[in-house]
């Protein structure tokens, strides 16, 4: 009851699982992360994160073991922010999450003997004024360029950040409480803890 598939490519992902104990095997299926006209993020990333699911159960042979998938995104006021483009537009999203609050959404889908459970976790993030000049430096790390709001709250990029109110595993991309609780649903057991 330790293993659990994983329908993700985020290292993040797979390193709190394995952090918790279980062994992760990666079945992930590539799907367009386009957000539809006036989709809200909470809409976002749960169609995100069932798709995700969908996908890598119709791409893989089925193992009688929980496959679990995620999606995790930056709202801001009613803009939807994924992972950046480009530099540039790394650049342009962490401006505009200068001196805010921002919403960081994750999305968990868990399926199991044809059965699917999945949730919505919600946090809010508020950043301290940032420079030009240390944006560009950040940016100059690598860090922010596969991650959604181009931010690492789990790295550099936590020096941004000036209060937290949610899950810090949920802004990384997995929030272990509520993916505990997914699992349990399914019957699936507690992880084991074992030492690291
Ligand atoms: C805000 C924030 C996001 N992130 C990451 C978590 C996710 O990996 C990524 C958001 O992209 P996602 O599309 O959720 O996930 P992914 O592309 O890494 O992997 P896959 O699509 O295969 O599931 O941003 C952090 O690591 N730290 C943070 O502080």
């Amino acid at each position: 009851m330790n293993n659990i598939l994983l329908a993700s490519n985020s290292p993040r992902r797979r390193e709190i699982l394995t952090q918790l104990g279980y062994t992760v095997s990666v079945q992930a299926a590539e799907i367009d992360e386009t957000p539809y006209p006036n989709e809200t993020a909470h809409d976002y990333v749960l169609r995100m994160a069932i798709e995700k699911n969908q996908a890598a159960q119709q791409q893989f042979p089925p193992q009688n073991l929980p496959l679990m998938s995620a999606d995790t995104t930056v709202a801001l006021h009613n803009l939807i922010l994924g992972k950046p483009e480009s530099p540039q537009h790394a650049h342009q999203m962490l401006r505009q999450l200068s001196g805010s609050t921002h919403q960081v959404l994750t999305a968990v889908c868990v399926s199991l003997a044809g059965q699917m459970r999945h949730v919505v976790q919600e946090n809010h993030v508020v950043f301290r004024d940032l420079s030009d000049d240390e944006i560009t430096r950040y940016i100059a790390t690598g860090e922010p360029l596969d991650k959604a709001g181009a931010y690492g709250i789990q790295g550099v990029g936590g020096v941004f950040v000036a209060h937290l109110s949610g899950s810090f595993t949920g802004v990384m991309g997995l929030p272990v409480c509520e993916t505990m609780a997914l699992l349990q649903q399914l019957g699936w057991q507690t992880p084991p803890f074992q030492a690291a």
